[in-house]
């Protein structure tokens, strides 16, 4: 990744560090990556564990890189945007946005318009390369750019273009928010096999090979999930007696509730930005 463009990313948060952990994995040079992040602690934990130059402010960190990641809070994009209005300007940057619920048009407008803006949703297994990103381009994105943004996420596992803007908040409620739902199922697997009586370090141990071997049958066995569920579940076994309790439960509307949560307030932060 040599030939790679240089990224600032503005905002050096949770996602950003497990962005920047997958590029400088998959071998993207660490004097390629500049950070942006106010908080001296994150700053300098950035620069030690990854080698990439740090700044105190966004536009010290932005002015001549060909590639800015916004990945500040979708609550003080604005402001960030904004401090970077006139740099936009003149240089044009290629403008990924990873922020939830954030209109691509929104950012342009803050950035003083007509600029490439390519609006992403990744997820925080993106550290391991294990993420999944969904992508939208505005039309000012042309398909070298369109590339580069791809291969910019790819470095974090799965990408998916979006052709309709709308669908983004879909894609954060399901894959963006989704690792949370899995650990909240960790945890939950867990609270219950102490319930019934496993040591805690036991319970622990289970629930969590549990989930990553499954995890693991999903995305490699070729089959749907449906298929290795049905071949777990012996004719009145106990797996049966545990599905009909979650059936009883409502859990698959639960789980259609709970996205459905997520994307209207991917919607609210749109409004509230
Ligand atoms: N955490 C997650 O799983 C995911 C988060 N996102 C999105 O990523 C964005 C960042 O989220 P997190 O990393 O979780 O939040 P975070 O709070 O950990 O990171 C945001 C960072 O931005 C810094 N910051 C604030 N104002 C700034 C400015 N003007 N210039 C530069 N940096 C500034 C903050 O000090 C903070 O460290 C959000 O927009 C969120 O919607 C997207 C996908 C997944
Ligand atoms: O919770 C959030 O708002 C962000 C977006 C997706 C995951 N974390």
């Amino acid at each position: 990744m040599d030939s790679f463009p240089t990224l600032a990313f503005i905002g050096g948060g949770n996602m950003a560090r497990s962005l920047i952990g997958g590029l400088v994995r998959t071998g993207l040079p660490a004097t390629k990556i500049r950070v942006a992040e106010p908080v001296p602690a994150l700053r300098y934990a950035l620069a030690a564990d990854f080698g990439v130059a740090v700044y105190a402010d966004g536009p010290a960190a932005a002015d001549g890189a060909d590639v800015w990641v916004l990945a500040v809070k979708p609550q003080v994009m604005a402001q960030a945007c904004t401090a970077l209005a006139d740099l936009a300007q003149t240089q044009r940057p290629l403008v990924v946005s990873i922020a939830a619920g954030m209109p691509s048009a929104r950012i342009d407008g803050w950035l003083g318009g007509a600029q490439a803006v390519v609006r992403t949703m990744p997820n925080t297994p993106a550290l391991l390369g294990a993420g999944a990103t969904g992508l939208y381009a505005n039309p000012a994105v042309d398909a070298e750019r369109r590339a580069i943004a791809e291969t910019l996420m790819k470095a974090a596992g799965l990408t998916v273009w979006i052709a309709d803007e709308a669908l983004m908040d879909a894609v954060t409620a399901v894959s963006g928010s989704g690792p949370a739902y899995v650990f909240l199922l960790a945890e939950a697997l867990q609270a219950a096999g102490e319930a019934e009586g496993l040591p805690a370090e036991a319970a622990k141990a289970l629930a969590v090979q549990t989930l990553v071997g499954a995890a693991r049958m999903l995305g490699e066995s070729g089959e749907d999930a449906a298929t290795l569920r049905q071949r777990v579940t012996s004719p009145n076994g106990t797996t049966q007696a545990a599905l009909e309790a979650f059936a009883a439960g409502g859990f698959h509307e639960l789980v259609a509730t709970a996205v459905a949560a997520a994307v209207r307030r991917g919607r609210e932060l749109a409004a509230a930005g």
